[in-house]
Formats: C-alpha cells, structure tokens, sequence
C-alpha cells in the first residue's frame, strides 16, 4: 500500500513537474523574445511622451494591437506560472514592474504623488482610461476651514431661556389709568375698593397695577377660592417704587372678600421684619370694614403668642387645620418654626402664595424653606396618619378629626369610599404663586425650585431708555439690567478714604442734602459715623463763622432691639430726625415718601445693592437724588459694575474740591480728636 501511495504520488509529481517545465519553458522563451526586443529598441523607446506606453506593449506598428493582446494573455499565464513557481521554489518573485503612464509634463505621476499620495493609485485605471488623452481632472479645491464669529453674549443669554421668559410681557411704566374710568383693571375692582383708594389719596393705577390686576381678577373662574383648574403664576419685575405692593394687594383683597369661612388663605412672605410691618399697614388700609383677619408672623413677639393669633383651636387635631386670619404676611424662619411647632397651622387653604423682594428670599435657604412651604400647600400622595389609611377614623385623640379639609385634600381621607365622577374634587392645590422684585433672578435654578405652574412673566420697562423692543426687554431682564425710576438723578463722587466723611458734611451743608438715608456697609460703621457726625455737628454750631441748627441724625442696624428699631424709624417718618444712617436692612422695599437723598457712604458691592438703596428715593413718580461716594481704589470697580448693566452714562460724576471742603476742616478734625477719644474711653 505504502509502495503504490508512493508510485502514484511520484507519477502526479512527475506529471506535474512535466507540465511545469513545459510552462516554464515557454514563459523562459517569452522573455527572452522580450528581452531581444527590448534590447533592440531599447535607446529610442527610453523617451517619455506619447509613445511612452509602449515600452512594456512592443511598437510594432500594426502589430502593435495584436502584440498587446497577445502580451495580455501571456502575462496572465505568468502570473499562473509565477504563482506555481513561488509555491514549488519556495521563493518570492519581484514586484511586477509598474507600468508608466503618459501625463502632461506638469502633471507626472511622481510629482503628484508627492503632493497627494492617493493620485499615485491612477496607475491602475484599465488601459482604455489610461490611453485617454484628457488629463485627469485636478481634484476640487475646497476652502480651508474658519472660525466662526462667536455668538454674542446677548445672544448666548437668549439660548435654552425659558418659553415664559421669552414671552415675557412688556409693560410701559407711563401707562396709569384712572380709578373712575372704564378700563379694563379699574373696572375689575369692586365700589368698596375704588371708594377706599380714593380716601386713601390713590386716584390712578400705576402701569404694573394695570398689568396684574387683570390677569389675576379678569377671568370669572380665576375669582374663586377654590379652583378646578391650577391657576398660572405671575413673575414681575419692576422698577423700586412702582407700585408692586399694591398690585397684589389689591387683587388678594377683592378676591379674599367673598369668603365666608375664615381660614388661611393669603401668605406673603417677606426677608424682614420691617417689611412686614409696612406691608401689614398696606393691607389693613386697603381691607377697611372688610371684615378680612390680618395676621404678622416675625418673632417679635413670643412664639406662643403668635401661636395663639394665627390658630383658634390647638386642643383637637383638625386635618384641616384651624386659623383664625385670613392672611399671614410673615418672615421665612418664623413660618416655618409655625409650620414645624404649631398644631392646626395649615397651608391646604391658600389661594395666594406672594413672595416679595423674590431674588433676595430665593438666596435664602435657611431650613430649606421653600420646599417645605411648597409641600405644605400640596396635598400629599400617602395619607399622613397610618390610622387613616386603614379608614380606622374613631374618636381617639391620636386620630385627626377631618374638618375643613381643602378639597384637592380630600382623599386623604380614606374613610371614605372614593368613586370618580365627573363631578370630582380638584386634586391640585388652587394656590397661586406671586413673585415680585425690583431685580428678579433670571438664576434658572433658583426659579425651578419653585416649581412654578405655566408662569407669566411681566417686565415693567424702566426710563433709562426710550421702551425697548421684546426681545430688547427680555435681554434685560434675562442679562439683569435692571430698570431704575424714572424721577431718579444719579451722582457719584470720588474721593480718598479720609476724605469721605467731609464729603458727606459737604452734601449736607452745601447741597442740602437732608431728609436723607446714608448706607454704611456695617452696623458697626453706621454707630461710628453716626458718633463722628454728631461731634461734627457740635464743632460747627460752637464755632464763630459756622451757623445754623444742628443736624439731627439717628443709627438704624441690626445692633438694636426690634422696638428701638420701631422707634427711631417713626421718627424719621415723622421727619424728626433728618439723616437716617443705616446698613443695608432697610434697602429693599421701605417706603418712605419723604426721603429726597439717599447716599452711599459705603460704595454698594454689586448692581442689586446699589439699585435697591438709590430706590429708596424717587418713589412712586416723586424726584430724588442719589449720591454714591467712591474711594479711589473702588472707581474702577464701581465704574465697571455699572458699565455692565449699561448704567454708566445715567451716573453723573461730580468733583469735589479742597476749596469746597475747606471751611469744614477745622470742625471734621475737632470731631476727629473727639470720637478718637469716645472710642478709647
Ligand atoms: N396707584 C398708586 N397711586 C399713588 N401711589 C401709589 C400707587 N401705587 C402705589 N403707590 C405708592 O407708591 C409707593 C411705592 O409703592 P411700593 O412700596 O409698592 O413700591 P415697590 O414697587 O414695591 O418698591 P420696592 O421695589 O422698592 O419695594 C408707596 O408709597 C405706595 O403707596
């Protein structure tokens, strides 16, 4: 068996070696043919040009045809001997030669290949191709890449904006409307309430009031307590003393009117104490002989007392909660220690929730107030006692009786049997969420945390500028330039450190500045300033050439106790006092029409500071005057501040010079020697 394997294997061997040595004897004598003929036409068949195509294919004239097509053949044959060839010798053959290709002189393989190396691959185009006498054609040239311009900032501020904020709408500040006319806000408000402006003195809305009057009292459905459908919320931003207090105030007033029960149906909350207290005087003069229980909640007095105004019964638990006011205008800490500590203290009934000064509570987050309050106005998935979910609802004390419950609360009671109809109860909460500032945030964060339900946005326009197109407005309200009264003159004056307090004797004494406000940055400095100028004030009437009466000023800041606080601001109301010097607590929202100056002693820090402090003058269309006072190191910051909210060129500044200060010299340093010596006693 071997043997035969053996002589079969050797005969199919010998018979191939046969038919290899037949091939390759042919293929040796086609090469050598070729050979000749290359040696033969060798030195003129070396030029390029046209004919150079035919130093692999012969130039046999006519023949030439014949001779490729037989070349075509014989080639492929040798790639099959070649193939066996390698196989049989173990050996690799040469890279077939490539061929040339006839190119413009320009245009030669090499020199494009160079360039761009994918043009070398030309060589393999089929012969019919490559005997076309139309250069390739040279790829297309595309452009190099550029950068884009960059998108402006404004238009980087618009991307990603909030639909609402987009769609904002734009209000006139000069739009005011009469009371006893027919228009649109004026005709929403009841007799009772048109009667009691006119005696309280307001005989026009001012252009924010037109605006959110309407939208909260227009619609039939909107005027009720509870609501089938959630009311939209409102956001308004609009200049310092616009008017913004009233704009709800009137509105929740009107609306709370009709109620028959009393329970807590208005919440406005405020940053402080003050603020309260004004906004509490707002509401009771406008609620007159409404029979409307108004309620504060600011700690200033004790917990149990305030325990005791805001809820009638603590002694059985009631699901729905037991008040004995109809609004609460309150701090946020305070509201929310009553949220935690003060049995039948319920949120279920709101029907308003204000926020006023909006960007500054939103910065507050102290016990995370906002989420519990918006938690306490909605009604919750899981039944708040284990006993009810069971519909165990007996007599025990531990069990909440379930009274008053606000429909969109109802089925927290499970004791009874809940079957839909068409006729169901709300689910969600009527309560409908006020925001109000001078500077509202644009901060998305800030203003997703309030879960804000289809919100409608209202911008009154401020006068530093013919009104703005919509986008024009939108920009700055999203690019927070603010909008400041149109009655407001703007001052700045710099000057070295040491020369501030002789400035501000200067404004006093020279341009009359009084029935003034002076922001210093601390309680601290507000005491000293309040001593210097008071020791001034001495020097100057004691001295011979200096007449007059003395200024009579007073320190306003967090050092003192709430009812001194109290005492001392009735007095600059009363116009008792002339100059209040005072930290930054009474920047935002106090009301004061008489106040005619307002200075910074103390440079602002940032925009918002600065427009809520000037905004304590020229309110509700009166004139006033700011003067800010800018240590030299502070100018370019200052200036920088107020160029980015485009306000630099509404700040007039004015020069000081020694010759103006001169003559209070001698007093300032009397005072100088004098505090020196208070302080180190
Ligand atoms: N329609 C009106 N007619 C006359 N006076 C008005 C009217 N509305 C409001 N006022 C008065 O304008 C003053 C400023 O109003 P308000 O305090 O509401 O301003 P504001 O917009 O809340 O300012 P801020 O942003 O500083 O808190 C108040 O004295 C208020 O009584």
């Amino acid at each position: 068996m071997a043997l035969a394997s053996a002589v079969n294997a050797a005969s199919t061997s010998s018979s191939s070696t046969e038919t290899k040595t037949k091939a390759k004897k042919r293929y040796l004598k086609a090469k050598r043919e070729r050979r000749k003929t290359r040696r033969a036409t060798a030195a003129p068949s070396r030029g390029r040009g046209d004919d150079g195509d035919r130093e692999d294919e012969g130039e046999e004239g006519d023949e030439g045809t014949a001779s490729v097509n037989e070349h075509t053949t014989e080639t492929v044959k040798r790639v099959e001997v070649s193939e066996g060839d390698c196989e049989h010798e173990g050996t690799r053959r040469k890279p077939k030669k490539r061929r040339r290709l006839s190119f413009p002189e320009e245009q030669h393989p090499a020199a494009v290949a160079e360039d761009e190396p994918e043009l070398a691959h030309q060589e393999e185009t089929p012969a019919d191709a490559r005997e076309s006498p139309a250069p390739p054609a040279a790829l297309p040239a595309f452009p190099l890449p550029s950068r884009p311009d960059a998108p402006s900032k404004a238009t980087l501020a618009l991307q990603g904006l909030d639909k609402a904020i987009v769609e904002a709408e734009l209000v006139d500040p000069r739009k005011t409307v009469p009371i006893s006319t027919e228009s649109e806000a004026s005709v929403l408000l009841s007799e009772k309430t048109k009667k009691r402006l006119q005696e309280l003195g307001i005989t026009e809305l001012f252009a924010v009031q037109t605006a959110v009057i309407p939208f909260l009292m227009s619609d039939q459905k909107q005027r009720r307590l509870y609501l089938h459908d959630p009311p939209h919320d409102i956001c308004v931003s609009a200049p310092t003393g616009s008017g913004k207090t009233l704009a709800y105030v009137l509105p929740i007033v009107e609306l709370l009117s009709s109620r028959v029960i009393t329970r807590l149906r208005a919440l406005i909350v405020l940053p402080t104490r003050d603020l309260v207290t004004q906004v509490r005087e707002t509401f009771e003069a406008l609620a007159k002989g409404r029979s409307l229980k108004i309620g504060t909640a600011t700690g200033q007095h004790s917990f149990a007392h305030e325990q005791s105004q805001l809820v009638a019964d603590r002694t059985l638990r009631l699901q729905g909660g037991s008040s004995k006011i109809d609004i609460l205008i309150c701090t946020p800490g305070r509201l929310i220690d009553h949220l935690n500590g003060t049995p039948n203290f319920s949120l279920q009934h709101l029907r308003f929730l204000v926020i006023d000064e909006a960007d500054k509570l939103l910065a507050q987050s102290f016990q995370d107030w906002l989420a519990r309050v918006l938690s306490a106005t909605r009604p919750s998935e899981i039944p708040t006692s284990p006993d009810l979910v069971s519909g165990v609802a007996s007599s025990t004390d531990s069990i909440p009786t379930p009274d008053g419950l606000a429909p969109a609360f109802l089925h927290i009671f499970h004791g009874i049997p809940h079957v839909r109809t068409d006729f169901d109860e709300p689910k969600e909460t009527s309560c409908q969420k006020l925001l109000f500032s001078a500077t509202l945030t644009r901060d998305p964060s800030k203003i997703a945390a309030l879960n804000l339900r289809d919100p409608k946005y209202f911008v009154v326009q401020g006068s530093s500028r013919e009104i703005a197109t919509q986008q024009e407005g939108v920009l700055d309200l999203v690019m927070e330039k603010f909008n400041m009264p149109a009655t407001l003159l703007e001052h700045m004056i710099v000057c070295e450190s040491s020369q501030k307090p002789l400035v501000l004797f200067h404004l006093v004494h020279t341009h009359g500045v009084k029935n003034a406000l002076v922001f210093t940055k601390s309680a601290e400095s507000t005491a000293r300033l309040v001593k210097l100028f008071e020791f001034f004030e001495l020097s100057r009437i004691s001295s011979t050439e200096q007449q007059g009466s003395a200024i009579v000023l007073s320190a306003y800041s967090s050092d003192l106790a709430p009812s001194a606080r109290k005492e001392i601001l009735d007095k600059f109301k009363n116009q008792e006092t002339h100059i209040l010097v005072c930290s930054d607590l009474i920047s935002r929202g106090i009301d004061i029409s008489h106040v005619s100056h307002v200075v910074s002693y103390d440079a602002p820090v940032d925009m918002r500071k600065y427009v809520h402090r000037v905004g304590r003058t020229a309110r509700a269309g009166r004139t006033g005057d700011a003067w800010t006072l800018i240590e030299e190191q502070e100018a370019r910051h200052f200036k920088n501040m107020l160029k980015e909210a485009n306000h630099l060129n509404a700040v007039k500044r004015m020069r000081v010079s020694d010759a103006d200060l001169a003559p209070l010299k001698r007093s300032y340093e009397d005072a100088l020697t004098k505090l020196k010596e208070a302080y180190s006693r």
